[in-house]
């Protein structure tokens, strides 16, 4: 379980989450929501160790990650899939693949099945360069890529930005296929509140460096929580 406890978090003098505290557990898919620019990014980054947190504290199966590189908390079993998805254009498909063995042992530095089952596609584009494919290829890849790391937990930050209507099924089909059989905890930002309907068992809405509300998936039929998302 990921346990985010009174987060604050700093750009210079401004200040991009002012108390921030949430859960993501296994088993479950935990949504975050907001507008443009509340801080969503913001606290994805900073529990994956991407940006340093002013004060509060993040732990993972009870241990603390405050303080840890983004490589020790991948390797403890944090899978990140960033927005706009950042894959590698230059190298092909498996080797974007093999860049999530990283953290990995020796051992462990294949390719796990569920990776080609989940996303066929990439089992046939193997050997075409990232930057061939396109933006829901792409983003399939950046997901196949976080799982090779065998996350626990897998962050996503906007997973349907951009995507064709198909893709964004099969991604929402993939991430349901990882919380039910692969007993994954998955943490999902979203500005697509139907696909949030639909996955979530937990979400969080925050607003201005906040989290301003707390429920389940079916409280975004809310009018006050509407309110939160509505520009
Ligand atoms: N690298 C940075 N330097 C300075 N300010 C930043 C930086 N990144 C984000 N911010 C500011 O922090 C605030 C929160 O941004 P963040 O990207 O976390 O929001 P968001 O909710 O993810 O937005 P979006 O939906 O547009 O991705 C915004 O005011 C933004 O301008």
């Amino acid at each position: 379980m990921l346990t985010v406890s009174n987060v604050d978090l700093y750009y210079g003098a401004a200040q991009a989450l002012r108390g921030v505290s949430m859960q993501a557990r296994k088993g479950e898919i935990t949504c975050v929501l907001g507008r443009n620019g509340v801080g969503k990014t913001s606290l994805m980054r900073a529990i994956v160790g991407q940006q340093p947190v002013r004060a509060g504290s993040i732990s993972f199966q009870g241990r603390d990650m405050k303080g840890d590189a983004p490589y020790r908390r991948a390797r403890a079993g944090i899978g990140f899939v960033p927005q706009g998805r950042e894959i590698f254009p230059l190298l092909t498909v498996k080797e974007n693949l093999q860049t999530g063995f990283a953290p990995l042992r020796r051992a462990e530095k294949s390719i796990p099945p569920h990776v080609f089952e989940l996303f066929p596609v990439l089992k046939s584009m193997l050997a075409r360069r990232g930057g061939d494919l396109s933006g829901g290829q792409q983003q399939q890849l950046a997901i196949g890529r976080a799982l090779v790391m065998r996350p626990g937990l897998l962050v996503l930050d906007e997973p349907t930005e951009g995507i064709q209507p198909s893709i964004i099924k099969d991604i929402g089909r993939a991430i349901r296929y990882l919380k039910e059989e692969a007993g994954l905890a998955i943490l999902l930002v979203e500005q697509y509140l139907d696909f949030c309907r639909e996955l979530a068992d937990r979400v969080y809405v925050m607003d201005r460096g906040r989290i301003v509300f707390e429920g389940v998936g079916a409280d975004l039929d809310d009018p006050d929580v509407r309110r939160h998302l509505t520009v």
